[in-house]
Order: C-alpha cells, then structure tokens, then sequence
C-alpha cells in the first residue's frame, strides 16, 4: 500500500504540475502548524502604510480565513486600522518556527461585514470583550490605573448585560493577489513557491530562486 500525497509532496515535485489550490495547501500548513507550534500558530505580522508612505508592521491573530481572503480583528481608531482605512492594501507573514516554514499574503484589504465582526467579537472572553471597550488602542495613556479604571468601571455598569461591540472593532480581510509558501532547506537553498492568478482567476504557481 502507498501512502497518498500531500499537497506539499506534489509542490515540492517539479514532475507535478496538475493545478493546486493555494488555499487547500495553506490548510494542510496551517494544521501541520496548529500541531507543532508551542504557541499562537496563527500569529502574523501585518504590513501597512502610513500617510507618508512608510511602513508599519505588527503581530496579529489570524482568526478566521477562508476562499475570501485572511482576516484578523482589531480597533479601527488604533494607527494599524487608520493606515488600513486609508489605504486598503496589506501584506502578511506567518513563520512557524518549529516548521521552519514561512507563509506570505499580498493584497486588498476588506472590512469584515457586521454580523461577522459581531460573532467573533462575541466568541471572545469576556475580558477580553470589556478590555477592546476600555483601550484606546495606539493612543497615548497616562498610566496603567487609568486603563484599569476604565475597565472596572466598564464592568461595574454592564452588570451581567452582553458586551456590545465597539463601532470601532471590527475584523478586516486581506483578500490576496499573491500567496508565497517558502520551505528551509540545506544551506539556505530553500524551496519557494510564488502563487498568482490569471485573467480567468485560476492560482498558477512558480518556483522562485531561494
Ligand atoms: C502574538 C500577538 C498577537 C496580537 N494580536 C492582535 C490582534 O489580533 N489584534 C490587535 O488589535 N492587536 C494584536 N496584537 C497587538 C498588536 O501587535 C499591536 O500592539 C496593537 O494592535 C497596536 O498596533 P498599531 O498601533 O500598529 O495599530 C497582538 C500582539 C502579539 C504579540
Ligand atoms: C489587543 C489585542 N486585540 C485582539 C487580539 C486578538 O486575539 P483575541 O481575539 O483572541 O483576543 C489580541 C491578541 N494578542 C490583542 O493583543
């Protein structure tokens, strides 16, 4: 008996060049990560701009993707959800170290709809619901006591009432152009393959020099 192929056998085997679809292989990484990674699998670094054209970087969660593209959710007053709304354009890394994988996304960003921004923010901890009401994330803030008063004071009055979702928290997407899985290998002679899509949307891939 043979063992079946993963997707990854077929991308690394230049004899294979039947299509795959990039979101089928981000899923197989993306399990191999939640299984070997010693924390926060799904951490990446989002890349945007400011008004003067330089870039800003961060870790977010990526907490929901599918064929629509990467989303994560934040505060939309915060520097990153400012730069994002004003020029609705992204890129992201993943890296998993214990994989010595990494996985890159460039493209347009989207503002995830209500409900969907609602479900997620309400599948939260509920402190961690209270703190996205009381920070004002990116802005200045004169201690942490003002920060933990505002909290205590958030939690005081809501009671045992739902959280509401703050007008400004909300989830964007990154809805790729360009998807890059990378592989380590020997001596820096590392596999990558660069996936784009043609006129007709199809994913055509090529391998790239490391
Ligand atoms: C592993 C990790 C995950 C994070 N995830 C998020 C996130 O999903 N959303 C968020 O708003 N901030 C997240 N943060 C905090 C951000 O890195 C950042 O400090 C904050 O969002 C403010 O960024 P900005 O001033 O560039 O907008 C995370 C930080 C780390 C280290
Ligand atoms: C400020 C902030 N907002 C949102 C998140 C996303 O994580 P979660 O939705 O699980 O709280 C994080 C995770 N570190 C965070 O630091």
């Amino acid at each position: 008996m043979t063992a079946e192929r993963t997707l990854t056998d077929r991308l690394l085997d230049d004899a294979d060049q039947a299509p795959i679809d990039p979101f089928d292989l981000f899923e197989e990484w993306f399990a191999a990560a939640r299984a070997s990674e010693p924390n926060d699998p799904h951490a990446m670094a989002i890349a945007t701009v400011d008004a003067d054209g330089l870039p800003d970087v961060r870790m977010v969660l990526l907490n929901a993707h599918d064929r629509r593209g990467f989303a994560f959710f934040t505060n939309f007053e915060s520097a990153k959800g400012r730069e994002l709304l004003a020029h609705p354009k992204a890129a992201f890394v993943m890296h998993w170290k214990s994989l010595r994988r990494q996985f890159r996304v460039r493209g347009a960003v989207e503002v995830v709809d209500a409900a969907e921004a609602d479900a997620y923010f309400h599948s939260r901890a509920r402190g961690s619901q209270i703190a996205s009401s009381a920070s004002e994330q990116s802005r200045p803030l004169k201690s942490r006591a003002e920060l933990m008063e505002r909290v205590d004071a958030l939690t005081k009055k809501l009671g045992e009432d739902e959280v509401p979702r703050p007008a400004h928290w909300s989830g964007f997407r990154i809805v790729p152009r360009e998807i890059e899985f990378w592989k380590d290998g020997e001596f820096r002679l590392h596999d990558r393959f660069l996936f784009t899509q043609d006129a007709a949307g199809d994913w055509r891939r090529r391998r790239l020099n490391p």
